[in-house]
């Protein structure tokens, strides 16, 4: 039997702790599976000003990272959180953390990411060094934690405490490569230095994405069907190259939908429980939905949506096509907050329709749970999906997805045309605003004219399965077959 492994997962973004996305509940599930399969897992992120449950950390260590003559020490505390027994260890330096927001506000990046999260990557290593904790795998996420393995290569390579360990990469989005000015390294002189152009972009560009994705042992990304896309020029966000030079080492593991967060019989956010043995609840969660945003009670399909409002969820295709759709008797709502061109779009069109379309701009995880409980169909048209989530999630919920064949939502969505008897939703392949109404023409249609097989399908949509115990296993063979790479 392989040896139980010590697993440090850095991350920027916890489930519970910390979250914008789909990182954070990644963060959460995956290091739970780990655990449970025997390893010993510690998470480390930064300790944000808005991070829950900070009233219980504990206050482990006072640490200082000794830049050069020139510039003043970095001091840092590492505070203790718990997650299911996981310690969560956060990074806590007022000047980078205790902000507003995680990565910036008013929808406007930080100026000094690059610094936060150069700061943050180094302060992860110093503080399992001081923890006397030695990582068999350091588990690293995006582009915020790309310079751990760098480091780790370079100022590190001579620390016995990491002699063996070695490095996992997972991209989770490769359209946010945080492409940074080599001057945001300068708290790092020497890692600034000897950056060579596999990871500049124009010769004075740090990609941290290229970093973390050159110098880890193993890397991989969170769908089979987005890591081939990755290989191509087309889908990889102009990283082929890259992708392509490290295909040894580099897969696909899809992501898995957590259970216990995201399951209809037991979800506490919606007004009824329901199971696919009984669904008749999920009628109770959409009047409720309906109230809960203000569309009138009505008997016709609702279409939901939850999700960061950027290009990538496909809004592109959405907006163009939304007022005729919403021409049918459907109700639609849209919950997510984001880039002001789209929010801005959104709210004129729901003006014009107030009875059948809301677009209600704030992040809210009990709407979240409500829409995946009460709407008839879920829309992800997305432009490119690395995996996608929310499918999963509801799936989960009976509520069938309606998504664009990308990234992992071809690898988890099977089309009723396509298959009747094996369909779980339906799939649309062209990125054009017409593909799009077609194919929710279609959804309505046998919404409308059958409804028997609407229930028969909302069944089995609901017994379409993805655990993160699998998509442990599928990590935990990656951490070994890193763990047989020699150094390069
Ligand atoms: N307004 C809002 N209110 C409440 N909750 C909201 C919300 N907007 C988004 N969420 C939540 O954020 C998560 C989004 O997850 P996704 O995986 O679908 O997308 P994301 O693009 O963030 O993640 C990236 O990383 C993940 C993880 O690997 C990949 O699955 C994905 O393809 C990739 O783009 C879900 O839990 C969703 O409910």
């Amino acid at each position: 039997m392989d040896k139980k492994l010590k697993i440090l997962f850095i991350s920027s973004e916890v489930e519970g702790f910390s979250k914008t996305g789909g990182l954070a509940d990644v963060a959460k599930s995956l290091p739970i599976e780990l655990r449970n399969l025997g390893h010993e897992v510690k998470i480390i992120t930064p300790f944000y000003r808005a991070i829950n449950h900070s009233e219980d950390a504990q206050q482990l260590l006072n640490l200082v990272l000794k830049t050069d003559y020139s510039r003043p020490d970095i001091h840092f505390q590492v505070h203790q959180l718990d997650l299911d027994g996981i310690p969560v260890l956060t990074i806590d330096n007022a000047h980078y953390f205790d902000r507003d927001g995680l990565y910036g506000e008013d929808n406007r990046a930080y100026q000094d990411n690059g610094e936060r999260f150069a700061f943050f990557s180094w302060a992860a290593i110093k503080a399992c060094d001081a923890m006397d904790f030695t990582p068999d795998i350091i588990h690293c996420n995006d582009w915020h934690t790309g310079l751990v393995p760098y480091l780790l290569k370079t100022r590190y390579a001579d620390n016995s405490r990491f002699a063996d360990t070695k490095t996992v990469f997972t991209t989770h989005n490769a359209c946010y490569q945080g492409i940074f000015d080599k001057s945001q390294l300068n708290i790092i002189p020497e890692v600034g230095s000897c950056m060579d152009d596999r990871v500049l972009d124009n010769y004075s560009y740090i990609n941290y994405l290229k970093v973390g994705l050159t110098y880890s042992d193993k890397i991989n990304t969170v769908s089979p069907n987005y890591a081939s896309e990755l290989l191509t020029p087309l889908g990889s966000h102009g990283m082929s190259e890259l992708f392509i030079r490290r295909i040894h080492d580099f897969e696909g593991i899809l992501n898995g939908c957590d259970y216990n967060d995201w399951n209809p019989e037991t979800d506490p956010y919606i007004p009824v429980n329901f199971s696919a043995t009984d669904i008749s609840g999920k009628e109770i969660c959409k009047n409720t939905l309906q109230k809960e945003v203000g569309l009138p009670s009505s008997d016709n399909p609702f279409f939901g949506m939850v999700c960061r409002i950027t290009d990538q969820k496909g809004f592109g295709l959405i907006l163009p096509m939304l007022e005729r759709f919403l021409k049918h008797n459907v109700q639609v709502v849209i919950v997510g907050s984001g880039e002001p061109s789209i929010t801005g779009q959104l709210n004129a069109i729901a003006a014009h329709f107030p009875n059948k379309f809301k677009f209600i701009n704030i992040y809210s995880d009990k709407l979240a749970h409500m829409v995946e409980a009460g709407a008839d169909f879920f829309l992800m048209p997305s432009i490119f999906e690395p995996c996608g989530l929310n499918q999963l999630y509801s799936l989960a919920y009976g509520t069938l997805p309606i998504v664009r064949a990308v990234g992992g939502l071809k690898d988890t969505v099977l089309d009723y045309d396509q298959d009747p008897d094996s369909a779980n939703g339906f799939v649309f392949f062209d990125p054009n605003p017409n593909q799009l109404l077609h194919i929710l023409r279609r959804a309505l249609l046998l919404y409308i004219e059958h409804p028997e097989e609407m229930l028969r399908l909302k069944t089995k949509a609901m017994q379409s399965h993805f655990y993160w115990s699998d998509a442990a296993k599928h990590y935990e063979h990656l951490y070994y077959s890193a763990l047989k790479k020699l150094h390069f």
